[in-house]
């Protein structure tokens, strides 16, 4: 079963906080020297010292979910209202850290079978009662977000404890997995049968296989294995008009595919309760490695050699000139100043990693397919750095959450954004992105760093993923909110105004320059069919309708 401290640990992403990757001082001087950040500590603020209101769920209502799930089930203390009290984004954790108002559930639900969700949803319609379904709570753009809407109260529907392995059908390859069951729990229990699902965002050790369904998600290997959406066989939905289940074969042509109106409704058409996923035979060998591309746009050449000759790596990650530098010197790992003479000695001036990382069922499989990507990138002006390099990056591939801890304390503002477009607009959007986030956060002579890589590809594009590290100022949210409103302006009209972090409330402003009027109008009649009374996430995905 699920640990319920880790889900109301919220102030950093382990308990150890930011002790669990601190920064080396050479690292520090580095940030202070490149970014002008000035010397400070700014520790989390104990969940103690911040005021939660009282919870205003009627005593009526808290009564009949009481008599549902178990008194004990239904939690209306200010310690576990403010551990689903939103998400996990940078400013979710600086609301936590400077004490700015922020949204509190006025209950936790902790139901323990799929029919106790349903028989939930009938209450708080009821009862008019908003419902915010909570994972893993590692949402990035408000997702979780405690809105209430035009509702009474709202509660957080927490689904730790729908955490089992269902069925596994080795046949078929399909596990059906409980909707709050973790990735990390998912794989181990799917390793004791031999099986992998492939799904490895970097959220892995806390987000869940309902919020991955839910938001469309995309984990570092989906080259090889997919994105979360393209694993889905089947879903289990509870709506407050009933339970919806959708998918009974691997392919249909009945009619549109509503399994995917589902997948990625973020919570606002019902609450997915169990998932029934692919999955494939756990790799016998792996191989992780390095190379080095001169530029970004050499760079993007090879990746698109590989997505569109087919022969991409599990893993295929292109990071661009500024991201370079930074993993190297804030690794650690590596003599950066030195490697960059190497480089430099090979005619490589403007490094750009590359790692590459295949999963394979034999030896003779692992060697076919690494030929084939190597091979693909043989007109490419390259260094190869080999697997200390890419083994590295394997072993911290979970690391950058507990870094950020470590950046928060130092008063960075570090935050991340993604996007995808066609390869022909591709570099035209990193530069429209780097341009409007530069400009925001530049403060005097000083420009923050702005990195980028490209951890998706496909034939037709790829994703691009930001990662920003600039000193804080005295309004922290604001600073990010304006930074981000420019990057979103930029991205509209050019790109996807999320690749895999879903929508939420943070992204809803630029949905509309994605699907139109007209879309917009088929999810808020969607909503409507299945959630009349807009009991489900408000103030997500979609907007009511007029
Ligand atoms: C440090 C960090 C790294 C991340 N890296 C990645 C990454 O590599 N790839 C990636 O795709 N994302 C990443 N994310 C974003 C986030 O982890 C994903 O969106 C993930 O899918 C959310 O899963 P969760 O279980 O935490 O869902 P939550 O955050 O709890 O919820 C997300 C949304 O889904 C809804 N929801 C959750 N469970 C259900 C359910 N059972 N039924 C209906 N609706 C539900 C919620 O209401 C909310 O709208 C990262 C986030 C962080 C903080």
């Amino acid at each position: 079963m699920n640990g319920l401290i880790e889900h109301t640990l919220r102030g950093s992403w382990t308990s150890s906080g930011a002790s669990a990757a601190p920064l080396s001082p050479r690292s520090l001087r580095w940030l202070r020297q490149r970014t002008g950040l000035a010397e400070m500590t700014t520790p989390a603020v104990p969940a103690s010292l911040l005021e939660v209101a009282g919870s205003a769920l009627p005593e009526a209502a808290r009564a009949e979910l009481a008599a549902l799930i178990g008194e004990q089930q239904v939690l209306t203390e200010p310690a576990s209202r403010l551990g689903r009290a939103g998400g996990l984004s940078y400013s979710d954790l600086m609301r936590r850290r400077g004490g700015t108002e922020f949204a509190v559930p006025d209950a936790v639900l902790l139901p323990t079978d799929p029919e106790l969700v349903q028989g939930i949803l009938e209450i708080c319609v009821r009862h008019d009662i908003a419902v915010v379904p909570f994972g893993g709570g590692t949402s990035v753009v408000g997702g979780v977000d405690a809105l209430r809407g035009d509702k009474v109260a709202v509660v957080a529907l927490d689904l730790a404890q729908l955490d089992r392995l269902v069925s596994l059908d080795p046949g078929s390859r399909i596990a059906v997995l409980q909707a709050g069951m973790r990735a990390a729990e998912a794989e181990s229990l799917l390793a004791a049968h031999g099986f992998t699902l492939g799904h490895f965002p970097q959220s892995f050790e806390r987000a869940t296989i309902g919020g991955f369904a839910a938001t469309r998600s995309a984990g570092q290997a989906a080259a090889g294995y997919g994105r979360f959406e393209d694993m889905v066989e089947s879903v289990r939905l509870a709506t407050p008009v009933g339970e919806w289940r959708l998918g009974v074969a691997p392919a249909s042509a009945a009619g549109p595919d509503l399994r995917q109106l589902a997948v990625g409704s973020e919570g606002t058409l019902g609450v997915i309760t169990e998932v029934a996923v692919r999955v494939r035979p756990a790799p016998v060998r792996s191989r992780y490695e390095a190379l080095v591309v001169d530029g970004w746009q050499s760079g993007v050449d090879a990746v698109r050699a590989l997505a569109q000759g087919r022969v991409l790596a599990d893993v295929t990650r292109l990071s661009d000139v500024d991201e370079t530098e930074v993993q190297l010197e804030l690794s650690g790992a590596l003599k950066a100043g030195a490697l960059k003479t190497y480089l430099r000695g090979k005619g490589i001036r403007q490094p750009c990693l590359l790692v590459l990382g295949w999963d394979a069922a034999s030896r003779a499989e692992l060697k076919l397919r690494r030929s084939a990507t190597l091979n693909a990138l043989r007109g490419i002006r390259s260094v190869r750095l080999g697997r200390p390099v890419g083994e590295a990056w394997r072993s911290h591939r979970f690391s950058g959450p507990r870094q950020r801890d470590a950046l928060l304390d130092r008063g960075v503002c570090v935050e991340t954004l993604e996007t995808a477009t066609h390869w022909t607009g591709l570099s035209e959007l990193r530069s429209a992105v780097r341009t409007a986030l530069v400009r925001s956060l530049k403060v005097g002579g000083k420009s923050p760093i702005v990195m980028c890589h490209i951890s998706h590809a496909y034939e037709t594009g790829a994703s691009l993923y930001f990662t920003v590290l600039a000193p804080r100022n005295a309004d922290p949210i604001g600073q990010w909110q304006r930074a981000k409103e420019a990057a979103s302006d930029a991205i509209a009209g050019r790109g996807t105004i999320t690749h895999h972090h879903a929508v939420g409330a943070d992204h809803l402003p630029w949905l509309g320059a994605e699907i139109g009027d007209i879309g917009g109008k088929v999810l808020a009649a969607a909503k409507k069919a299945v959630d009349p009374t807009g009991i489900l996430n408000p103030g997500k995905l979609i907007r009511p309708a007029r």
